[in-house]
């Protein structure tokens, strides 16, 4: 008997051994080995891969060559510094190639037409990588930006309206307020002798006092060190990620993660007292309402789709609004304005605009669509220095798109930054400041890109769009700025396009009348 046992157990343990070989060998080798060959007899080539590590090390030689130093004048022909192997490749290999990052195959797809039917048909069979969701996991967990499938279409759906019509309307007087508090600050910098910023700064302070306003109303406090936390937990995860690379190093009990751990669980404490303490307030008939901001506005969606009420889900949208929605417009804003500082122009003109809009009073929100100038600025901005410079997509089932066919577990990478700067799209000024190219109003889909398109495009995006047109046209009738000598040109990108030493400006404050 005791030998039956112990040759059942035995089979089942090799068993075991067998299949979790089997699954390594297919996911480390078989799988990537049978996409590259689809790849290749579609006449889809690319750079050989090294064993596990695929392209990583061509990559980062290249990169660390281009961006070790800083742009000798300030313009905006960016793609070789931070594409460069994108510019290699597809020299090499054409507008369509292959290469790897580690195992995970990545199809570089730059052709407009096909990006649009793949953004806009495949949102469901198509989604965010395992590696993906892993890098980001214990920020913002499974939250609307991460996940796939049927649970990403339940939270978008949950998620939409609390950025739409008079949601969206009402957010504008908290965007009004902190942009005036970052102006007072600004003048009395200046007043205090001070005559040039670094302007990326005031914009990440402000756009992390909106969101904290936005998205937690009276609770704003809180939502303050919440964020001044994430932040902390973003950077940690970053070197992490970084310092342990090998397989399974995240079950590691080390400092970096023993640190991410305490922090993971203090913003989730924070988090779940003011979420409990909403739901407590209506549940006891304190309140009718769960409030006006962004995470009320989410807990009544829940309520009305009669959903069960998940508390880690509504934890990581709220991580999610805060990390997809306030670095990114930060960024928008900082590019934005070293454009019009090395613009008099342009900046001129802008100001005319508001001027002649305002006239002296402050922007109310029926007014930001007369701002067409600064409109049309702003997505030149976005054009030529979009705040994500990529979009990946992985592919979960075979997909046919145009004369292409995907296989399942490929994973498509649109070199946004590269689409944007391409000649043959934009015309021989691809890489000029020039905003007027978006006064037609008719435009090729696909060719612009910065919020992505499709039903998985950005939901933030007239928020974004609505915060950066207010907290402009109140700079921009407040002072007036030139690029400073300390500017120093020098794009990267750490997920999205930052300047690497900030932006300095110089202010000078304007008369009312002026
Ligand atoms: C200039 C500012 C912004 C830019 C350039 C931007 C860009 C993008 C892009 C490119 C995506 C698609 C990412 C992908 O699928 O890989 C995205 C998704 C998203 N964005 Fe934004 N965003 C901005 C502002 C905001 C704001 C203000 C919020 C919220 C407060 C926000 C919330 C989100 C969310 C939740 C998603 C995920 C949508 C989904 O997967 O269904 N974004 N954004």
């Amino acid at each position: 008997m005791a030998m039956v046992i112990l040759t059942t157990l035995l089979v089942i343990f090799v068993t075991l051994l067998l299949k979790v070989a089997y699954d390594t060998i297919s996911c480390y080798w078989l799988t990537p080995m049978r996409i590259r060959k689809i790849m290749e007899k579609q006449g889809v080539r690319g750079p050989k891969p090294r064993f596990l590590i695929g392209n990583i090390i061509d990559m980062n030689t290249l990169l660390s060559r281009t961006v070790s130093q800083d742009m000798k004048t300030i313009h905006h022909d960016i793609v070789p510094r931070l594409l460069p192997h994108f510019v290699a490749w597809s020299n090499q290999y054409g507008k369509r190639f292959l290469y790897w990052n580690g195992i995970e195959p990545r199809l570089c797809l730059t052709d407009t037409a096909l990006i649009k039917e793949f953004l806009s048909k495949y949102s469901i069979v198509s989604g965010k990588s395992w590696q993906q969701q892993q890098g980001s996991k214990h920020f913002i967990g499974r939250g609307l930006l991460m996940v796939n499938g049927e649970d990403w279409q339940h939270q978008r759906h949950l998620v939409t309206p609390a950025f739409m019509g008079d949601k969206l309307k009402s957010y504008a007087r908290h965007m009004v307020e902190c942009t005036k508090d970052m102006l007072q600050s600004l003048q009395k910098a200046l007043e205090g002798g001070k005559s040039e910023v670094e302007i990326g700064e005031c914009f990440t302070e402000l756009t992390a006092d909106i969101i904290s306003r936005t998205e937690f109303g009276t609770s704003y406090e809180k939502g303050r060190q919440i964020f001044h936390l994430l932040t902390q937990l973003q950077i940690h995860v970053a070197q992490a990620t970084r310092h342990l690379l090998l397989p399974g190093s995240r079950f590691f009990p080390s400092k970096y993660n023993r640190e991410i751990k305490s922090m993971k669980m203090e913003v989730e404490r924070l988090l779940k007292e003011i979420i409990e303490s909403r739901k407590n307030c209506v549940e006891m008939g304190r309140s009718n309402s769960y409030g006006n901001d962004l995470l009320g506005i989410l807990l009544d969606e829940i309520k009305k789709k009669g959903g069960d009420f998940d508390l880690q889900l509504v934890m990581d949208e709220c991580k999610t609004f805060f990390f997809a929605g306030h670095e990114t417009t930060a960024l928008l804003l900082t590019w934005t304005t070293m454009l019009l500082a090395s613009n008099p122009l342009w900046q001129d003109r802008v100001r005319a605009e508001v001027k002649e809009v305002l006239k002296g009073e402050t922007p109310l929100i029926d007014q930001l669509s007369k701002f067409t100038l600064l409109h049309m600025t702003i997505k030149e901005a976005m054009r030529l220095y979009p705040p994500a410079t990529v979009l990946p997509r992985m592919a979960f089932e075979d997909i046919h798109l145009g004369d292409l066919h995907i296989p399942k577990g490929l994973s498509v990478w649109i070199p946004v930054l590269a689409v944007h700067h391409s000649e043959e799209l934009w015309g021989k000024d691809a890489n000029e400041f020039n905003p007027k190219r978006f006064a037609s109003k008719s435009f090729m889909p696909g060719r612009f890109i910065p919020f992505a398109l499709g039903p998985r495009n950005c939901v933030g995006q007239s928020f974004a769009m609505m915060e950066a047109k207010i907290i402009l046209v109140m700079l921009i009738s407040r002072f007036s700025f030139t690029i400073s000598e300390n500017y120093r040109h020098a794009p990267v990108v750490v997920l999205t396009i930052k300047p690497k030493y900030g932006v300095q400006v110089c202010l000078k404050p304007l008369d009312s009348g002026s």
